[in-house]
């Protein structure tokens, strides 16, 4: 399996999103991955807050920001399970790009600054131009947001 990020097979015209575009040196730059675990095919992102990425209190991320973390890893698991279903690798032609339809965020617990996130995705569902994913954020083990996104890919 490759060790590519999803990101870094966008073409070049697709790499200056905010959340993770790899030519945009203001962005948060997520770059996300396959990743094994308890017999389930995830994908998997981390991200270290920076100071200025808090919210109201010094010691806890913004919330929009979490929001953003699965936003991008969101419809680029969707966009890599979307290849591996047609047995491609990520970036070849036809490019399939997803976008973000909907995203609902639960904010489970205050999410602190000072660690690096953990954020994993699984495609539970494939049908047509759609992708739902489930997504969550954790550190330190503890879960502090799940997510649920529907993805489209575009025309
Ligand atoms: C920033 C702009 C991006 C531009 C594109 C550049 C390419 C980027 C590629 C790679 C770079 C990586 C970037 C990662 C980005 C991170 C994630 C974001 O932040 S994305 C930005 C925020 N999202 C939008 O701006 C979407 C705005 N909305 C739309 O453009 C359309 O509404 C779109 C494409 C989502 C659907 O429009 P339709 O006309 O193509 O298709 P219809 O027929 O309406 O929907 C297709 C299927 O999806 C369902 N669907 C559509 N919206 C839904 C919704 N809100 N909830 C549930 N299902 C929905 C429909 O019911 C339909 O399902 P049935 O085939 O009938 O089963």
């Amino acid at each position: 399996m490759s060790k590519q990020a999803f990101q870094d097979s966008y073409p070049a015209e697709f790499s200056h999103c905010y959340g993770c575009g790899r030519d945009n040196p203001h962005g948060l730059q997520l770059k996300s991955y396959w990743h094994l675990s308890a017999d389930k095919e995830h994908t998997i992102a981390h991200f270290t807050p920076k100071p200025y990425h808090t919210g109201g209190v010094p010691d806890n991320a913004y919330g929009g920001l979490i929001a953003s973390l699965l936003d991008c890893h969101g419809t680029a698991s969707a966009a890599a399970a979307a290849y591996k279903a047609q047995g491609r690798d990520m970036g070849t032609a036809p490019i399939l790009r997803f976008v973000t339809a909907s995203l609902s965020v639960d904010f489970l617990r205050p999410t602190p600054m000072e660690n690096k996130l953990t954020i994993l995705g699984e495609v539970i569902q494939l049908e047509g131009r759609k992708a739902t994913v489930k997504l969550s954020l954790s550190t330190n083990d503890q879960l502090c947001a799940t997510g649920t996104m529907i993805a489209v890919a575009l025309k």
